[in-house]
């Protein structure tokens, strides 16, 4: 069993057909046997990295009321500030505050009887406190969303697909999410940062501040698995493959349960991940893999607590709900009974 996430170069693009061919087999390999990487290479500067913590920090280190004054439970659309003790993953409370920064469109026109998770189409609930947040968030926004494009081609050739298969579940209304993150440090037997789960979406983009740990992944199969530690690489991406991607293709990419524990007491960990999703009514591609993958390929995973759905508002909506219940039982009460 492997002790250490896997690194992938992505500038092995910029070389010759058998640099690229390595870095598809790098991509396909890790993201087969683990669903986890570290993506380095990616070109993204370290100042626009570092403006990015700089403002992660900034945002937290608001007064309470200018945090209160955007918190989620203002926000239909799951927007917003979540404050200590707001979020459950598996029933359990997540000891982590953080803003969910989303794509923002204006609400399509209701149709009677339209799907619910157009519910999630709006705006988002910018701080007057720190009028910067805006812009550093929409630049990392556009960063991310290019490079998860690029990823997603890679994915498609190595797949043995055409390039493009992917690009209309992202060409319209795309709804990727941005969380800025703090976890604090503390003293307890309780060490849930965010407890174990699997991301909704098509791929997540982590970037953890330099030399924070915390973060475990589950490596392994059926009854032979354990959580190995994934602290950052120096100017590394953490990308993760999500319920989407895995319905996409049977399960050979893995969607990957992951968690984070509470650092130390005295110290904090902020970090920022960015869900790459589709558009809301986006239903996924399924590949035709090549026989010698289909051969592999383990089938989405029957989870009776966690059905995927192909449609990613389905599978979004139902993360969102299950999440924040406070939103959930004041914006949606007819959807969670
Ligand atoms: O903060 C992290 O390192 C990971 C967070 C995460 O897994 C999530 O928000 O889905
Ligand atoms: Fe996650």
């Amino acid at each position: 069993m492997i002790s250490e996430l896997p690194i992938v170069d992505l500038a092995l693009l910029d070389g010759g057909d058998a640099d690229r061919a390595a870095f598809r087999d790098a991509l396909l390999t890790a993201t087969h046997e683990v669903g986890f990487f570290y993506l380095v290479g990616h070109g993204i500067d370290r100042s626009v990295r570092e403006r990015l913590f700089a403002t992660t920090r900034a945002f937290f280190a608001l007064p309470d009321d200018d945090k209160f004054a955007v918190e989620m439970l203002k926000s239909p659309q799951f927007r917003g500030y979540t404050r200590f003790g707001g979020e459950y993953t598996q029933g359990a409370i997540d000891w982590r505050e953080q803003i969910d920064l989303a794509a923002e469109y204006e609400p399509l026109p209701e149709t009677a009887g339209g799907p619910d998770y157009l519910r999630l189409d709006g705006p988002n609930l910018w701080p007057d406190a720190l009028p910067e947040l805006r812009e550093v968030v929409t630049d990392w926004q556009n960063r991310c969303s290019a490079l998860g494009l690029r990823l997603m081609r890679e994915w498609a050739l190595s797949l043995g697909a055409a390039e493009d298969v992917f690009d209309e579940a992202f060409a319209t209304r795309p709804s990727a999410l941005i969380k800025l993150v703090r976890y604090p440090g503390r003293e307890s037997d309780d060490r849930q940062g965010v407890g174990a789960h699997k991301d909704p979406g098509v791929l997540t983009l982590l970037l953890v501040e330099p030399g924070k740990g915390g973060l475990q992944v589950q490596v392994g199969e059926g009854s032979d698995t354990a959580w190995i530690d994934a602290p950052p690489v120096e100017d590394a991406f953490v990308v993760n493959i999500g319920e989407a991607l895995e319905w996409a293709t049977d399960g050979y990419l893995r969607a990957t349960l992951h968690r984070v524990v509470s650092p130390p007491a005295g110290t904090e960990r902020p970090s920022v991940p960015f869900f790459f999703n589709p558009a809301l009514s986006a239903t996924m591609p399924r590949i035709a893999l090549p026989p010698e993958l289909a051969a592999r390929a383990r089938g989405v995973e029957d989870d009776p607590s966690n059905p995927i759905s192909g449609t990613f508002g389905e599978n979004i909506l139902k993360a969102r709900l299950r999440a924040h219940p406070d939103v959930a039982a004041r914006h949606h009460p007819d959807l969670v009974g």
